[in-house]
């Protein structure tokens, strides 16, 4: 049994409940909150912005891990850490000067993550591994939540862990979309250790019994 960290995305939370599912969260084995931040112009889609996030903040007890899907970071790094996000995640495909925003996001405190869209190889990440906290591969086409998983996700997990043992062993390998307790399993044996569920724990009979699945695949 391989133990991972669980991140549950508020995406697929009840909007008009939010401090009832942070609460849920907060006395549930996750070990972040996975916030998806989506600007309607690097993605199809529009998630919530700062006041929302805030809210958020106010409640939770355990620590933010943003993923911006955003196609300009740089001006919203400070909001998010005001936030409360202990880790920040910007999209490879989004960042011209990736190595200046890795650099903003360490300034300002946080962990910062990089993530790839499934077209996007891991190998992209060379140059930047041993800078970085934590790399995300987007399992799903980011935008929307509740979607189907990306078989080809596994060979990149492995292939990155690969890479991750080189040079950067602690690497945070999240992966993000689709995940269930299915694929779950090949995920962490793969050499992923973070895991991001929306619809999966939040659709769920019970999401507290879905995370602690999630844990012990
Ligand atoms: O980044 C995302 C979408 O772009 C979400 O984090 C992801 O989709 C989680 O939702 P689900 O588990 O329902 O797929
Ligand atoms: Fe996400």
């Amino acid at each position: 049994m391989k133990e991972c960290l669980v991140s549950p995305s508020m995406l697929a939370a009840d909007f008009a409940n939010i401090q009832r599912d942070v609460e849920m969260l907060n006395s549930s084995e996750a070990d972040y909150i996975h916030i998806d931040i989506m600007d309607g112009v690097f993605v199809p889609n529009i998630s919530f912005g700062f006041p929302v996030t805030e809210a958020i903040a106010r409640h939770a007890k355990k620590p933010l891990d943003f993923h911006l899907m955003v196609k300009d970071a740089t001006p919203y790094l400070e909001a998010c850490r005001d936030s409360g996000a202990e880790i920040i995640t910007v999209h490879y495909e989004a960042c011209t000067h990736l190595h200046r925003t890795i650099m903003a996001i360490h300034e300002l405190g946080a962990k910062a993550g990089v993530a790839l869209n499934p077209h996007t190889p891991v190998a992209v990440l060379e140059e930047i591994i041993d800078h970085i906290d934590l790399a995300l591969i987007m399992s799903v086409n980011p935008g929307f939540g509740g979607q189907k998983f990306i078989p080809h996700t596994f060979a990149k997990v492995e292939k990155l862990a690969a890479m991750a043992e080189k040079t950067n062993p602690d690497l945070l390998i999240e992966i993000d979309g689709g995940v269930t307790s299915e694929n779950a399993r090949e995920l962490v044996q793969k050499g992923a250790n973070m895991l991001v569920a929306g619809s999966f724990v939040f659709k769920s009979e019970n999401p507290q019994d879905t995370i602690h699945s999630l844990k012990r695949v």
